[in-house]
């Protein structure tokens, strides 16, 4: 069980409500540099080839002793031990939370109901292994006797987004397989991707924990059809689908032959799951010795935040940052902004990764909660963004904490490329702290030849308040250790998060009810009768629907 204190009744946060006034009013960012030569080392972190700098926030020593002490209160300690040791902590479904067996690399037992789950772990890491070898190297064959030239993942969520943003991010490791996914029940991106593919060379894998959401399953007996339709008998099909599921019942009802079935169990959460099954097209496209390597990346994560003093570890302290803006600046959102083309989707992943874990408003009494929780979660990689939304987060109401994620090597040397790039990541945490003050701006403009009217009517436009917060995330370079490195550190800080709320971080109840209702409304959308079971609006927009169609 998960200890279940209210935060806001702790010591600790009495003390940090007098700290937040003290510290807001006698200091800035930039003043707490000044005043601190030294500040950057106490204030950052090496763990392997990453470096963790949070010296550019709003905080302090007595800040960052405080928010230790606001875990400890929490008991963020026993909850760290609590998952590791494979306890029922997401209550709610009765389940363990182990994403972290999935990638324990160093193979020490951990229990579930008093059994070892790393024998049944490793076993389907090795006939993932095969399966890999096999299709990469052709060995495989398609029913017409040609090896396999393409892969479509069909998932959606944590069946997609984790083997999207990995096979995105990972890119400069993969092999000649081409790997497509299809997630939207929207067919268009079905019909999109079959166009170009062909049946004889094409291997489906459909994705699913539960083997029955319905988008996933719609595409998957659509993509089978296209391949029924398209030359192929019903005793090809295990020749060119395979199941990543929970639910061998399911699958064997699907028609997909078990052998070709890649199993994971109930205490991998979706969300959790690209170590598991579910990352095999991320196997099958970078090669198992690099799957592998992002295996150990994240173990090595694992045992600095099981191992690491709270004062050193880093998802711990990315999380008690993101407490200190949400719970006490009353921060909305957080910014991911990863200065790599590679990391493109790393933002939108860890908007379900972060938002479904941590959207919830009821906390682990069962009572309706009275803080903010769970922030929104954005991002898109630099410098696009800078073109496109940093105007708000340099000039606009709101504090926007950002983190900005940068390997200090690139993967693709082009000209001056990398140096523009990363001249860009260092002046933007540089100037969201500094800002530019009025007489900064008044010399500048004079400097320009502007007359002292123009200049005093600009002057108001032009300055930036500065004291923006920011953590800087400058890894070595994109490997697949250090991406796993890099995604576990997320994945903790979501965790430290849940525990200081006091919230259920591995349940996911609030995407239920627009399922339901979509159940409810699909046979009202088969023939053109009026609908009036609804709200007027929802009323109108169907037999609008209806009309037009
Ligand atoms: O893998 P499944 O069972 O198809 O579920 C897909 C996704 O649907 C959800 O249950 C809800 O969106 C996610 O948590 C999960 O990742």
């Amino acid at each position: 069980m998960l200890p279940k204190v209210n935060f806001t009744k702790t010591q600790a946060y009495k003390y940090l409500t007098s700290h937040f006034l003290t510290l807001t009013h006698d200091h800035t960012i930039k003043s707490l540099f000044e005043n601190d030569p030294d500040r950057f080392s106490k204030f950052s972190i090496t763990f392997e080839d990453i470096l963790f700098d949070y010296s550019k926030n709003l905080v302090n020593a007595e800040t960052i002793a405080l928010l230790i002490q606001l875990a400890r209160e929490c008991k963020l300690d026993a909850a760290i031990k609590a998952m590791y040791e494979g306890e029922k902590i997401n209550e709610t479904e009765n389940r363990s939370v182990l994403h972290i067996a999935l990638r324990n690399t160093t193979n020490t037992p951990i229990y579930v109901d008093g059994k070892d789950v790393m024998p049944e772990v490793n076993a389907v890491l090795a006939k993932m292994e095969k399966f890999c070898h096999t299709i990469i190297s052709g060995i495989w064959k398609g029913y017409t006797g040609k090896a396999i030239t393409d892969v479509v993942n069909i998932g959606i969520g944590g069946s997609d987004l984790g083997p999207v943003m990995v096979t995105e991010a990972l890119k400069h490791y993969k092999n000649h397989l081409n790997i497509h996914f299809i997630s939207n029940v929207d067919g268009t991106q079905l019909v999109e991707t079959l166009k170009s593919l062909n049946p004889e060379t094409t291997l489906f894998l459909v994705a699913s924990k539960t083997f029955t959401t319905q988008e996933t399953m719609t595409n998957a007996h659509s993509a089978r059809n296209w391949f029924l339709e398209n030359g192929a008998k019903e005793a090809d099909i295990a020749k060119h689908f395979a199941a990543l599921s929970t639910n061998e019942k399911a699958v064997a009802a699907f028609g997909i032959d078990i052998e070709n079935m890649f199993e994971f169990w109930d205490w991998v959460g979706g969300r959790y799951s690209l170590w598991s099954a579910i990352g095999l097209s991320i196997a099958l496209s970078i090669g198992f010795d690099h799957f592998k390597q992002l295996l150990a990346g994240a173990h090595a994560t694992d045992q600095h935040f099981k191992t690491t003093p709270f004062e050193e570890n880093i998802p711990v302290l990315m999380a008690l940052c993101g407490v200190w803006y949400i719970n006490f600046f009353n921060a909305e959102t957080h910014a991911i902004l990863p200065y790599d083309q590679y990391l493109h989707r790393f933002a939108a992943y860890f908007q379900q990764g972060d938002m479904e874990s941590n959207g919830k408003h009821v906390d682990r009494n069962g009572e309706v909660v009275y803080y903010e929780t769970g922030p929104v979660i954005w991002g898109e990689p630099g410098t696009n963004g800078q073109h496109a939304f940093y105007q708000l987060i340099h000039q606009g109401t709101r504090i926007i904490p950002a983190d900005f994620i940068a390997p200090a090597q690139t993967l693709n040397p082009v000209g001056d490329h990398h140096r523009i790039l990363l001249s860009n990541f260092f002046a933007q945490t540089e100037a969201l702290m500094n800002g530019k003050s009025e007489k900064e701006v008044r010399k500048e403009l004079k400097k320009a030849g502007h007359t002292d009217e123009e200049t005093e009517r600009l002057v108001p436009f032009k300055v930036f308040e500065g004291n923006r917060p920011t953590n800087s995330i400058l890894l070595k370079k994109i490997t697949p250790h250090s991406l796993g490195s890099l995604i576990a550190l997320y994945e903790h800080k979501i965790f430290v998060q849940g525990i200081i709320w006091n919230i259920f971080s591995f349940d996911q109840w609030g995407v239920e009810l627009g399922k339901q209702l979509a159940q409810k409304i699909q046979p009202e959308l088969k023939d053109n009768s009026l609908v009036t079971s609804h709200d007027s609006s929802t009323n109108g927009l169907i037999n609008q629907y209806k009309d037009w169609r």
